[in-house]
């Protein structure tokens, strides 16, 4: 397993080290030694989620907040996503950017998201089945979200706008600046 660096302060690349054979591939997907290892944290996941998204679906840009604050580890395991992330701790020296990575079921690759980053993807092929770790439970009562077409952040998704696929709640989502007044310095 590498790990490659971002421009994002705490948000790092692992490419796992993939088996091919005739029969297909194998790959380690969490190896907590391993994990602790290349990347000197000592984190406990306790959660794991997966959703399935058709093609233009978009979730986010979602994050926990306080003491429900959630890291991730997130990556694909069918289809091509477009993940994104957006540093959004106020003492960082790289809050308010932004970083995006194509996370597909070729390169296996995965993405850590420190606790305090906003998190979305879109999925940009067919279908696609995406998994993740976290490292607190899920609390209703503790998300935030930022809207995935905020000006300020004016990210870019890689579909037309008229391919989105987005919930409702997504869609009443705060701008940028707003979801970062509600936050404390953490
Ligand atoms: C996230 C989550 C949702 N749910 C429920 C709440 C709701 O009824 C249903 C669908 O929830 P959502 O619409 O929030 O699902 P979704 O939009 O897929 O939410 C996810 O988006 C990505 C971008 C993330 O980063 C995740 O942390 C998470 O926020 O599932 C859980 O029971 N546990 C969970 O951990």
């Amino acid at each position: 397993m590498k790990l490659l660096k971002t421009p994002l302060k705490d948000c790092f690349i692992l490419e796992p080290t993939v088996y091919k054979d005739k029969r297909g591939i194998f790959y380690e997907t969490y190896n907590q030694k391993l994990f602790e290892k290349i990347t000197g944290l000592n984190i406990q996941f306790v959660q794991d989620n997966q959703s399935v998204s058709t093609r233009g679906v978009l979730r986010g840009l979602h994050f926990q907040h306080g003491e429900m604050a959630q890291a991730k580890l997130v990556t694909v395991v069918k289809g091509k996503v477009l993940d994104i992330v957006v540093d959004i701790r106020k003492n960082s020296e790289t809050f308010g950017k932004s970083f995006s990575i194509i996370l597909d079921d070729v390169d296996h690759r995965q993405l850590f998201v420190p606790k305090g980053f906003a998190h979305g993807f879109i999925t940009l092929s067919k279908e696609s089945i995406f998994s993740y770790k976290c490292d607190n439970f899920y609390d209703g009562a503790f998300e935030g979200g930022i809207k995935f077409d905020d000006a300020t952040l004016a990210l870019d998704w890689h579909l037309p706008k008229e391919a989105f696929i987005i919930s409702e709640k997504d869609m009443g989502l705060p701008s940028f600046e707003e979801a970062v007044s509600l936050l404390k310095r953490e």
